[in-house]
């Protein structure tokens, strides 16, 4: 018996993978944003390893990412990093259509708001292709405060309503600085996928599906414009209320 956080990262990469096929079918392209942290990239390495992999036409997925680490390309932190291991060294991509967060050591050097500036250029230019939904699916993965991407509660970047794009300095979460989809931005999915396990996590989840504050608890603010699914295992559901 798989423990929990293989299950659902499989049940999430089962559910991606036809989610994107189906967008594929209707649309000839599909656009996904990834996440960082441990079941971000378990999805990554489900998907990689699934039977079902090449029912999607990796050459016009366009991907994205809701936060990065402002760390060296190569560093080991890196978002991008790791979903390159994990999968997008090991598909057919059009790397065209891959649109990393810059980092520390990148064209615009150590500035993370120089860097947040740039990746709200990238999204211009996508929203000028793909109008209000500028994403299909949204990955996210919620920490035990209930962040999501780098938007910890209490902090300017959860409170930003205009920009898309956001740096984020003395991140709770090392390492301290960081680039993120704020909390508009990630709205501009059709659909928003936030999937956590553990029972460390029960009370973030409940507070966010009981209508939380989104500055106090910025997952509750992570809506798609047509649909917002949470992946959970018993333990991360523990806490949700029946009533
Ligand atoms: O760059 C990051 O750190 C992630 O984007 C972050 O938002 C992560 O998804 C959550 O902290 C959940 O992480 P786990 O899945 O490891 O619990």
């Amino acid at each position: 018996m798989l423990p929990n956080p293989a299950r659902l990262s499989m049940a999430v990469a089962a559910r991606l993978l036809a989610r994107l096929a189906d967008v594929q079918s209707q649309k000839g392209t599909a656009s996904l944003v990834l996440t960082g942290g441990r079941t971000g990239i378990a999805v990554l390495d489900h998907v990689r390893h699934h039977a079902d992999r090449d029912a999607v036409d990796w050459s016009r997925v366009d991907l994205f990412w809701g936060d990065e680490r402002f760390v060296p390309r190569d560093h080991a932190e890196r978002n991008e990093r790791q979903a390159r291991e994990a999968l997008l060294d090991h598909i057919p991509l059009d790397e065209r259509r891959v649109h990393p967060m810059e980092p520390s050591d990148g064209r615009v050097g150590d500035d993370p708001e120089a860097a947040a500036a740039a990746y709200r250029e990238v999204l211009a230019a996508a929203g000028r292709e793909r109008g209000d939904t500028l994403f299909d699916i949204c990955l996210l993965g919620v920490g035990e405060d209930g962040h999501v991407a780098s938007l910890f509660p209490k902090s300017p970047a959860v409170r930003e309503d205009q920009l898309t794009v956001v740096a984020v300095r003395d991140s709770p979460k090392p390492p301290p600085t960081r680039i993120t989809l704020t909390l508009p931005a990630i709205c501009r999915a059709s659909e928003v996928w936030l999937m956590t396990w553990g029972i460390g996590k029960a009370d973030a989840v409940a507070a966010a599906l009981s209508g939380a504050d989104e500055l106090t608890l910025p997952a509750t603010g992570a809506r798609g414009r047509d649909r917002t699914l949470w992946f959970l295992d018993t333990a991360a559901a523990s806490a949700i209320s029946r009533g």
